[in-house]
């Protein structure tokens, strides 16, 4: 059977195609290549520069390509832009899925891992989050995602052989140990990144999005979980999809870390001096984010490996260090073929 992956030159579809592949599964990638610098498509799976707009061409590739399941990692994923911004949120994650969904049902694809967000629960009113918890996103990403869970969910119950599981992720952070792929978004928000670039010179600091939420030393918690054990999850997830499966799993550590916690390990972790200046509130940031991962760890056995701050900023400064220009460096992961050659 073949894995569809959309999203797969991305910064997590990347990291889950080289584990599908290190697992023995057929993998093809969809992905549009927008949104700045991707990883290059392993030469094992099968390509397609695809938008998830493109119904009737995502019908083809479904067909051509005998797809079995699909995992749905293609979306934007910039809490502050969808504030700024929340057409292109709702077009292209809430629509495009629609249109994926569509894709599917046309070609008799009925088992879908979505990527949905902790974003889903707004301001939670008890940490650790549970799945149990009310959701009522604070942004129009949660929005955008919150609306796709409810489309699943009807579709769950309306179509006898569809099924699906949608993971709800914590931050997720971190470089794949081997050093072959890394975190590259254009523009970078992200707070690791965004020091790593001020610990490599790149930038002179990092600006702290709001020093006077309720929290120990003011700033936002959450809970950070390295790329790789998210993409484990998506392998259990997996091996778990039935027809009528209807169920989702939040995906984080339970640990809950201050943007300062981040900046002070990130400059033990890199020897370097972090500057920092503090500058309003991020409109959408809730004050704390922190998931209890039970449900995933008794149902599916998910057990992360990669559970300390500390070496979550280790994989990244590796690569970040290798890969000063992201995947536009001239480094051993770089140098490999375009995406976009690879069908
Ligand atoms: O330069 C920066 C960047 C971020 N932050 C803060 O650091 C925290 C983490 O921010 P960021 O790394 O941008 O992640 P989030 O906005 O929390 O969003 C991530 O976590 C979401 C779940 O809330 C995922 O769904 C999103 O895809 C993912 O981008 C937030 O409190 C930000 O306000 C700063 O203070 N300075």
């Amino acid at each position: 059977m073949t894995i569809l992956v959309t999203g797969g030159a991305g910064y997590i579809g990347s990291h889950c195609v080289q584990q599908l592949l290190a697992a023995g599964q057929k993998v093809c990638v969809i992905d549009n290549l927008s949104r700045g610098h991707r990883a290059a498509v392993p030469s094992q799976a099968s390509f397609f520069q695809l938008d998830l707009s493109e119904t009737d061409e995502l019908i083809d590739v479904m067909k051509s390509q005998r797809i079995e399941k699909v995992i749905h990692f293609a979306a934007l994923a910039y809490v502050g832009e969808s504030v700024e911004n929340p057409l292109p949120y709702y077009a292209n994650n809430t629509a495009g899925t629609l249109s994926l969904l569509q894709a599917m049902r046309q070609s008799r694809v009925s088992q879908i891992v979505f990527s949905s967000t902790c974003a889903t629960y707004g301001i939670p009113e008890t940490i650790p989050v549970t799945e149990e918890s009310a959701q009522s996103p604070i942004n129009p990403y949660g929005w955008s995602k919150l609306f796709i869970e409810q489309i699943l969910t009807d579709c769950a119950h309306s179509y006898p052989n569809f099924g699906f599981i949608g993971l709800r992720y914590f931050n997720v952070a971190g470089c794949a140990i081997n050093g072959s792929l890394g975190e590259d978004h254009s523009p970078e928000t992200h707070l690791i990144p965004n020091c790593l670039n001020t610990a490599l010179g790149k930038q002179s600091h990092v600006t702290i999005l709001g020093n006077d939420y309720p929290t120990a030393d003011g700033t936002c918690i959450r809970d950070y979980i390295h790329v790789e054990d998210i993409c484990q999850a998506h392998l259990l997830a997996l091996n778990a999809l039935t027809p009528q499966a209807n169920r989702f799993y939040n995906v984080g550590l339970s640990s809950g870390f201050s943007v300062l916690d981040v900046v002070q390990t990130t400059e033990q972790v890199t020897g370097r001096a972090i500057p920092i200046e503090y500058q309003a509130r991020r409109p959408g940031d809730p004050p704390v984010l922190s998931a209890s991962h039970e449900k995933i760890t008794r149902e599916l056995g998910w057990s992360p490996r990669h559970t300390s701050l500390t070496e979550i900023i280790e994989s990244a400064w590796n690569w970040f260090q290798k890969h000063p220009d992201g995947y536009q460096s001239k480094g051993p992961a770089a140098s490999s073929s375009e995406s976009g050659e690879n069908t």
